[in-house]
């Protein structure tokens, strides 16, 4: 069974007031659009995702690998249909068609909405009416309305494929959205379990709320880590993935970067997975005098595999000498190239220890660091 998502993105967001159109807006750390694109990444049974934009959206957007894109029509049923016709192509057996402004979906929603496809040529996640409904006019309650049988109607709405392909090319007009399409084709609609939080940024009060939600649905995780390398003969230390030019060298069964393997353990601690001698075990030979940038790309990956992103690092070098303030941006941009991430999430400082302990005596050099991983 290959299942589709096909994310709608060619709207002006006009409601949400000025400035760019709210699926660019900023939303706790990131587009909008990343934030919905992430849902239907991490829906296990979703196999490809399908994007519509304006067509001079398309032009400066850079898709992440994996997401196809198509340009969009003047209105969301015309947004769907250019989708839809797209993945015709290649045709999936369902898809999953969904505003890029509902950040929020849980996966609850979507697994509920492709579990009723088995028994139903389109399904639709929706919530009962549980306010009173009025008629009003000029500020004014002008009659009230039976609220029973009523619901609010939430998107992904799914459908077999060619039923709602069909559905959509036979449809003249606009449509409020695809089940209404589908209802004048004749499909049955099964009705599922929506969520609060599935709301649609309409309004530019939307964002507070929807930032609200993202962060009570965060997984965020703090890890820290400590290393220590004894002085030996030598001509430079490596420090944070930089030769630094010194009167000795660090001693240790790899290259003895202190600053990558605290962080390295930083990250393998926010996993709660162990720490760099459970992945590299020095009985090991093969690690003898490797490159530390290995073991942080290491647990970079394993971040990654689990669905986090490292949203910031910070390592602290204490030493006497060698001197770091010269080196310290090269270090910042040495490990950001090695996470994958951006030099202002990466910060690498020294401090001295007053030449107290082992690091002030220059016996050997400590790294202390902490690293944020985020999962959505
Ligand atoms: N021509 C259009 C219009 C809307 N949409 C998409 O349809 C969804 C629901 O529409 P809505 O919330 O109304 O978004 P906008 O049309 O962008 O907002 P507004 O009506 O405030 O301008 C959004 O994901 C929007 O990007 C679309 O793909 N193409
Ligand atoms: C598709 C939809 O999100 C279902 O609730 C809704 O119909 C979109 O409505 P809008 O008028 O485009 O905001």
């Amino acid at each position: 069974m290959k299942i589709a998502a096909l994310i709608v993105a060619a709207g002006r967001g006009t409601r949400a007031g000025p400035g760019a159109p709210k699926q660019w807006r900023a939303l706790a750390g990131r587009r909008v659009i990343d934030w919905t694109l992430a849902r239907f990444q991490a829906a296990p049974r979703v196999d490809r995702i399908m994007l519509t934009l304006r067509p001079d959206d398309i032009a400066t957007f850079a898709p992440p690998p994996g997401i196809e894109v198509t340009a969009g029509g003047a209105s969301r049923a015309a947004s769907v249909r250019r989708g839809l016709e797209a993945l015709a192509a290649d045709p999936p057996d369902l898809v999953l068609i969904h505003d890029v402004a509902r950040p929020c979906l849980p996966q609850a929603v979507i697994d509920r909405v492709i579990a009723a496809l088995d028994t139903s040529p389109g399904a639709a996640p929706a919530l009962p009416v549980t306010d009173a409904l009025w008629h009003g006019a000029d500020g004014q309650v002008t009659g009230t309305r039976d609220r029973a049988g009523l619901y609010r109607a939430q998107t992904p709405q799914g459908f077999h494929f060619a039923a709602i392909l069909a559905a959509h090319r036979t449809h003249a007009g606009d449509a409020a959205d695809d089940v209404e399409i589908a209802r004048a084709a004749g499909l049955e609609i099964a009705i599922v379990p929506g969520h609060e939080d599935n709301l649609k940024i309409t309004h530019a009060e939307d964002f507070a709320r929807a930032e609200r939600i993202l962060g009570g649905q965060m997984d965020i995780r703090l890890g820290h880590g400590y290393d220590v390398h004894r002085f030996g003969p030598g001509d430079h230390v490596m420090l944070c993935g930089v030769a630094v030019p010194h009167d000795r060298g660090l001693k240790g069964h790899s290259d003895a970067d202190v600053g990558l393997h605290a962080l390295s353990d930083a990250i393998y601690g926010a996993l709660a997975m162990g720490d760099i001698g459970r992945h590299f075990p020095p009985s090991d030979p093969q690690w003898k005098g490797a490159e530390s940038h290995v073991f942080l790309r290491h647990a970079a990956d394993l971040a990654h595999k689990q669905g986090f992103t490292l949203s910031n690092v910070d390592c602290t070098l204490i030493c006497e000498r060698p001197k770091v303030g010269p080196h310290a941006a090269a270090m910042q941009a040495r490990m950001a190239d090695i996470l994958g991430i951006d030099a202002a999430r990466v910060s690498v400082k020294a401090t001295t220890s007053e030449r107290l302990g082992f690091t002030g005596r220059e016996e050997g050099i400590a790294a202390i660091a902490t690293a944020t991983l985020v999962k959505p």
